[in-house]
């Protein structure tokens, strides 16, 4: 990867992200489609900002049996999306059937797959008391990244806090996909393990996904170019 910054769009219909990516004019972007405006508007959105362009991050974390994951992965991977996320909380053979599928249903080539660890909006405390795991955080996320090497997955989502582990425990060229990025200045939000841009370049994040920080900026073109020197150490 190439130091992709991924924008967030956490919008509610089409109307509202194509109003944003107004300000960037005709510039090619990396945009993660999640959940909110997939279950609005489907592929369709997906395939338009292919054709214009974009490279595109699917985000719909499938967690379920074997089974039902291979088949949906099959389904996701005809739309010819460059990324797409499972939860590795699933299994070993869960994520091994999402990559099935995405091979099995992919024209060219497959999706990378990569596994949500722990949600960056997890802490340590509500991983003990409400999950009920007993491992540390770290441990936990470098257990569930080694399954989803042995899994065959291109990487994980973890927070760059984790990522210098998952590169010494899991494997260098494992990729880390970092969210929970924030600037100084910026609120936390529901977010727990916070990193600025600089950090995660820092703690070796191949990419980064960054929302708020950039939709709900007022000047969102600006502060996507501010967070983007950041990450690139472009001072
Ligand atoms: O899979 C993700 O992208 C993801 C995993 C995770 O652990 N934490 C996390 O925040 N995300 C996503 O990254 C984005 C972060 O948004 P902001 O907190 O607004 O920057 C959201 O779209 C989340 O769904």
């Amino acid at each position: 990867m190439n130091k992709p910054l991924i924008i967030a769009m956490d919008f509610k219909d089409k109307q509202s992200a194509n109003a944003f990516l107004t300000s960037f004019g005709n510039e090619k972007l990396f945009l993660k489609v999640g959940m909110e405006l997939f279950y609005r508007e489907g592929p369709a959105l997906v395939e338009e900002w292919k054709v214009a362009g974009h490279q595109l991050f699917l985000d719909l974390k499938l967690h379920d049996i074997p089974n039902t994951v291979k088949a949906a992965a099959r389904q996701l991977a005809s739309l010819q999306v460059d990324l797409m996320t499972v939860h590795a909380s699933g299994g070993i053979k869960m994520m091994e059937a999402a990559r099935e599928g995405l091979a099995s249903g992919a024209n060219n080539n497959s999706p990378d797959c990569i596994a949500v660890t722990q949600l960056t909006s997890t802490s340590e405390q509500m991983m003990k008391n409400e999950l009920a795991i007993d491992k540390s955080l770290q441990d936990t996320v470098i257990h569930y990244a080694d399954n989803a090497k042995q899994a065959g997955l291109q990487g994980v989502v973890c927070s760059a806090h984790e990522a210098p582990y998952i590169k010494q425990h899991v494997s260098s060229d494992f990729a880390c996909v970092t969210p929970g990025i924030r600037l100084s200045n910026n609120s936390a939000d529901d977010q727990k393990r916070v990193v600025t841009p600089g950090e995660a370049s820092e703690r070796g994040s191949d990419a980064i996904v960054v929302g708020r920080s950039i939709t709900r900026a007022d000047n969102p073109y600006q502060q996507y170019n501010e967070i983007k020197k950041q990450w690139r150490n472009e001072t």
